[in-house]
């Protein structure tokens, strides 16, 4: 069969990240990203060919954008897109699998916004701007969401009054699932052990990073919550606090929650602990100078990335092996050195000349002899949603 192009689309509040995925093929076709929509500053991204672009589109909106890429895509796909894959953040309890968008699962997404009021509307504005400019495209929702739909009661409800989950879906959804699923697949994979008999560690650490327990290619448990901020430090997130953290704020300096929403979700963090920046590389890089936030920022990162991942071993039979992934995870020998330092408990160490190897795409167990596996493993969830949305067209 020829190869068939699916478009992803991952729409931010202010960006749009672009992949056109042809799944017999390792390289994409075209990728980019439209950023500062909405903004006199609006611009375009792509890169095709190992060669780079930008497009100024000043004052273009999610559709503009997506009216300027179209046919880039199209262009690249030679005239034969198939489809349209959408990442949708929040699927709510739901969405179990991927959907194929019609009206109904549109007004189902809109409805779930409340839950994630940073991440839907964004999805919502891509979505209806792809179908207002392909109707005849077949288009499908591929959610975070709903790989940790296998979660177990005990891991997914909150110690709050029975109402709140059964009235007002207050519980644990995780997020990141589509990367979870894809890099736990391919930890099955090279290790040559059956998915079906397998049980992992992963820690997902890119802008927004989590951890998770999958036990024979289902997600046990997961640091993420009822929205992306509960769980590990991000780059411009808090993950957890004391929860009293909001009334605290309300309380002694008269914030509004708007005012403590925007603190946790875009000042906290690395950026909020270092004082400096939300990029791990930067503060890599100020560490190496003795910058004493960057030093503290990548010290708190680490500890608490250790603790969520000692605590998902509570939902693991066994140890095959902790999976590193996210450009973080994917790039940094320190933040993965300082990690598996702080759990030798698991009985994990690492050799740190494949630690130092495994950059850049370069893959593989960095783990010392005869300890547990650790795993590099870079995740793909452009091809990941890709093939979903193949596999939905297929049936
Ligand atoms: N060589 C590197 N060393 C340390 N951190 C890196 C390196 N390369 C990328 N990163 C970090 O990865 C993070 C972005 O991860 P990525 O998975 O690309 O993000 P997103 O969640 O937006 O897809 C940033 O903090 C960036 O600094
Ligand atoms: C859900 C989430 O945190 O997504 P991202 O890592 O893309 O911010
Ligand atoms: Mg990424």
């Amino acid at each position: 069969m020829p190869s068939r192009n699916i478009l992803v689309i991952n729409c931010g509040s202010s960006s749009i990240k672009f992949a056109l995925v042809k799944p017999d093929q390792a390289q994409f076709a075209i990728s980019g990203l439209a950023e500062r929509l909405g903004s006199t500053d609006a611009v375009l991204h792509w890169q095709r060919d190992n060669a780079k672009h930008s497009l100024a589109i000043a004052g273009g909106d999610h559709r503009s954008a997506l009216a300027h890429l179209l046919p880039m895509v199209q262009e690249a796909a030679d005239g034969q897109l198939h489809g349209i894959g959408h990442r949708v953040v929040h699927g709510g309890e739901r969405f179990t699998s991927a959907q194929r968008l019609d009206a109904e699962v549109i007004d189902a997404i809109r409805a779930i916004a409340p839950l994630a009021p940073l991440h839907n509307p964004a999805s919502l504005l891509g979505i209806e701007a792809a179908l207002a400019l392909y109707p005849e495209l077949p288009q499908v929702a591929v959610f975070d969401t709903a790989f940790h739909q296998t979660l177990p009661e005990h891991a997914y409800r909150y110690a709050v009054p029975q109402q709140l989950y059964r009235e007002h879906g207050v519980r644990r959804y995780g997020f990141h699932g589509t990367s979870h699923r894809f890099v736990s697949l391919r930890a099955a994979e090279v290790t040559g052990l059956a998915v079906t008999d397998s049980s992992w560690l992963v820690a997902h650490l890119g802008n927004g990073c989590s951890t998770c327990a999958v036990v024979d290619g289902q997600s046990r448990d997961t640091s993420m919550g009822m929205t992306p901020l509960e769980g590990l430090v991000m780059g411009t997130r808090s993950g957890d606090v004391d929860p009293n953290l909001h009334s605290h704020l309300a309380r002694t300096l008269g914030w509004s929650l708007e005012q403590t929403d925007r603190m946790l979700n875009h000042d906290s963090g690395l950026l909020g602990l270092s004082g400096l920046s939300n990029d791990m590389r930067s503060l890599e890089q100020a560490r190496e100078q003795g910058h004493a936030g960057a030093t503290l920022a990548i010290e708190v990162f680490c500890y608490r990335l250790s603790k969520s991942l000692a605590a998902m071993s509570c939902a693991l039979p066994r140890l095959d092996g902790l999976i590193f992934t996210g450009g973080i995870g994917e790039n940094s020998p320190l933040i993965r050195s300082k990690t598996v330092a702080h759990l030798r408990l698991l009985g994990l160490a690492l050799d740190e000349d494949a630690n130092a190897r495994c950059i850049r795409g370069v893959s593989g167990p960095i783990q010392a002899a005869d300890h547990p596996r650790v795993l590099v493993i870079p995740t793909n969830e452009e091809r990941q949603i890709a093939l979903d949305t193949l596999a939905l067209l297929d049936t």
